[in-house]
């Protein structure tokens, strides 16, 4: 059996980024930038008040005098002239600052009186103006790679970038094996249960921004699985679900060796998981993953999440993980890394981790109250109530 490790070094290994495609800014949400961009302007474009008041000069309110209002600069407009000794443009929020102002007064600290101001003596001292590309200025990068997110997005807006070379989406054929199970909505007979373990997967590949295909689920003989698997294009990476394993009714891996699969591993030493399976359909990277669902959901995490990174161009990494202080004593591991479902909290900013007191990998009720996976490295220790231990948040 490989480690963890070296199981997910083999599933990059079989995959490469996908394309680049040009999409409108507005469909941009979730996609992964795959070249820097550049801002086309300056932002702001000019020097800008932060508040509704008066353009002013400094040294002219410190006096104490009044002021002349000679004009006013509103957002999308400007005052063209300068502003001279003791006199003051009306300006709002956005507006540009006219040349020779040098402060914002804000209105709550002055008293209009017709056409004059007067500075009250307690004031607020910022200068309230923003300069030009205090932001931004052109020419300025958004690097590459980067999921979009809102605030990328409304970066980009306010660059003025339209459209944008994204990495196209990976798409995944995902297949459930069993005659024991049937879709969601239908009726079980009473040996039969809910086939979940697609739908899953489906909502964890969705999640990052590739596109799930749930193709028909495959019964347990060999013509059904090759029917299906020869259903699997177009896709990226086909992923199945169940039949891993060494019982008589497991025949994912020797259908899809028929079919000419390169098998790259069989066998991890984690738990849940031992039963995975990688290689090459024909051209497709292929990854087995074992039936039980929450064994499918861990390697969901552990290893379709970063398979799905290296497709969308970020890179090849495992899933970051972080050391939390565990909550009680745990007895020592056997001899595959345990993936433990487990509570993380934050207790007076340091994080708490529980694993969970059932971890069978049948419990789906059980991963739903989890937050996080605890990591027991093969072979280690017992840990004690204080210890810190690297746990991946989900
Ligand atoms: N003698 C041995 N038996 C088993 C071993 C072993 O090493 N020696 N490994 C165990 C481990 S670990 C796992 S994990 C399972 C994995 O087996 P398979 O990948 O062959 O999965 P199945 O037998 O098809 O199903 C296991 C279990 O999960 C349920 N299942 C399957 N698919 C779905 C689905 N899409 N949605 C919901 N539930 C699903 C299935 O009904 C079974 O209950 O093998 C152990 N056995
Ligand atoms: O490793 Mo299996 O994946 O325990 O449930």
């Amino acid at each position: 059996m490989i480690s963890v490790d070296q199981a997910l070094d083999q599933i990059l290994n079989l995959l490469e980024p996908l394309e680049v495609e040009e999409v409108p800014l507005a469909q941009a949400s979730g996609r992964i930038l795959a070249r820097d961009v550049f801002a086309q302007r300056d932002q702001p474009p000019f020097s800008a008040s932060a508040m509704d008041g008066y353009a002013v000069r400094l040294g002219d309110i410190d006096t104490g005098k009044p002021l002349e209002v000679i004009g006013e600069s509103a957002a999308g407009g400007r005052f063209d002239g300068t502003l001279g000794p003791y006199q003051a443009v009306r300006i709002f929020t956005g507006a540009p600052v006219p040349e020779g102002a040098d402060h914002i007064l804000i209105q709550e600290d002055c008293t209009r009186d017709g056409a004059q101001i007067t500075p009250h003596d307690n004031r607020d001292h910022s200068s309230y103006i923003r300069p030009r590309g205090g932001d931004f200025s052109q020419g300025t990068p958004l690097k590459a790679p980067v999921r979009l997110g809102p605030a990328e997005i409304s970066l980009l807006a306010s660059m003025n970038i339209a459209t944008l070379p994204v990495r196209r989406r990976p798409i995944v054929a995902l297949i459930a094996t069993g005659d024991e199970l049937v879709a969601v909505g239908e009726t079980p007979d009473a040996n039969q249960i809910i086939s979940s373990n697609n739908y899953g997967l489906k909502a964890l590949i969705e999640g990052l921004g590739a596109v799930a295909r749930i193709l028909p689920i495959a019964h347990d003989n060999a013509d059904d699985l090759t029917a299906v698997l020869n259903m699997s294009q177009p896709s990226d990476l086909i992923v199945t679900l169940g039949g891993a394993s060494v019982g008589d009714y497991d025949l994912v891996q020797s259908t899809a060796q028929e079919m000419g699969l390169e098998t790259a591993f069989y066998k991890v030493a984690m738990r849940p998981g031992k039963p995975l399976m990688a290689g090459r359909l024909r051209s497709t990277p292929m990854i087995g993953l074992p039936g039980n669902p929450v064994s499918a959901m861990v390697c969901g995490h552990v290893f379709i999440r970063p398979a799905l990174n290296a497709l969308l161009g970020l890179g090849r990494s495992a899933l970051p993980s972080q050391p939390a202080s565990l909550s009680r004593d745990i007895p020592p591991n056997g001899p595959r890394r345990h993936y433990m479902r487990a509570t993380l909290e934050n207790i007076d900013g340091k994080l708490s981790v529980q694993p969970l007191s059932r971890q069978d990998s049948s419990l789906l009720s059980v991963l739903q109250q989890a937050n996080a996976l605890l990591i027991r490295e093969a072979n280690a220790p017992a840990a004690k109530q204080g210890d810190l231990i690297e746990v991946i948040p989900l």
